[in-house]
């Protein structure tokens, strides 16, 4: 089936069939299929180097595929560039920020380059400075703004030209928590105002919290697809995790209680678990029969940082986990 048809009946989402890239001898992207429905967040999670910056910049016309089909916005891509770049916005890893203009200058600058006439684009970088929380500073130039404001502004910047869809590729790496989170509410307002929304992240509770559905970029290939539910769902990582005072109540516990995945330093064992009720029930049970008791319970259920470890072998970005064994193992 092609990409055309695919999406014949549907509204401006993306759909991609297929999509390969390769720079030299590296392959990049080895048969990328991807179906974005209009008015959702589809986040794109891939460890470093895993193409997901690729993807993007031919979703948006930046650089070409050498093989497959997509459509942007309703627009065949390599058919229709130009109608395709006048749906999108896109916000990379390089914000488009000009430092010696003031905030308002870089906004109505893009305005003058969607060609508004001048009124317009006065009003609507008015109306932007305001909705970003910029219009104390609008008059400052970028150069000394902090980099939360900077990515607010970057990102007001795409939306002057209304685009349908944007992308936004890792749009809070290096952002505080609360200037994150002053982020993702921006997107679930975009969202809610029924844009579509493309987000590569290096945060997997970025991508929990926001979008409708994730996809997993490993190899080339998307590996996994589904709801962030969905995914957590294919990986029985859930464990529970017992401290205990010294190695002889270590050993006997070990002993009662079987399968555990065990660190001496620690002092603790990882029991595999699904944290219900009569589970853990049982491993008290075990514990008391073996007159036992530890110093300290804790019940870890999955989240998306195990279904990345465990579906790429790669490590969370930005995080030491010490899951990987039971993640792996659950897989096998
Ligand atoms: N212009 C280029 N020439 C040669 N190799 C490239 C070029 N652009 C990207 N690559 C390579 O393609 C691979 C994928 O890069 P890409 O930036 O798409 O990954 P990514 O998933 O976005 O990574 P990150 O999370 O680190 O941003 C990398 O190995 C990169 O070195």
């Amino acid at each position: 089936m092609t990409a055309t048809a695919h999406m014949a009946g549907q509204p401006k989402g993306i759909s991609a069939l297929g999509l390969r890239k390769a720079y030299g001898e590296k392959v990049v992207l080895d048969g990328v299929d991807l179906e974005v429905p209009a008015g959702t967040v589809f986040s794109l999670l891939g460890p470093n180097g895993a193409g997901k910056t690729t993807t993007v910049q031919i979703l948006s016309t930046l650089i070409s595929a050498d093989a497959g089909q997509a459509q942007v916005a309703g627009h065949v891509l390599d058919r229709e560039p130009d109608a395709v770049r006048a749906e999108i916005g896109v916000t990379g890893q390089f914000s488009a920020v000009d430092n010696l203009l003031t905030a308002r200058e870089n906004i109505i600058l893009m305005a003058d380059l969607h060609h508004l006439p001048r009124n317009e684009g006065k009003q609507r970088a008015a109306a932007l400075l305001e909705r970003f929380d910029l219009t104390e500073v609008a008059d400052k130039p970028a150069i000394t703004f902090s980099g939360g404001m900077r990515r607010k502004l970057d990102l007001a910047m795409t939306l002057v030209g209304r685009p349908s869809i944007i992308f936004l590729d890792e749009p809070t790496t290096g952002l505080d928590p609360r200037s994150r989170r002053n982020l993702w509410q921006i997107i679930h307002d975009l969202v809610a105002e029924g844009t579509t929304i493309f987000l590569t992240t290096q945060y997997l509770e970025e991508a929990d919290q926001l979008a409708d559905r994730i996809a997993v970029l490993d190899g080339g290939k998307i590996v996994a697809e589904g709801t962030a539910a969905e995914l957590k769902r294919r990986i029985p990582g859930g464990h529970i995790r017992l401290q205990f005072a010294d190695v002889h109540r270590l050993d006997v516990a070990a002993r009662a209680l079987g399968q555990a995945l065990r660190d001496d330093e620690a002092l603790t064992l990882q029991v595999p678990n699904d944290g219900s009720i009569p589970a853990l029930r049982t491993v008290l049970d075990r514990l008391d029969a073996a007159q036992i008791e530890a110093e300290a319970l804790t019940v870890h259920t999955p989240d998306l940082d195990d279904v990345f470890l465990a579906l790429t072998g790669n490590q969370v970005p930005g995080q030491v986990s010490d899951n990987t064994e039971l993640a792996k193992e659950s897989l096998r």
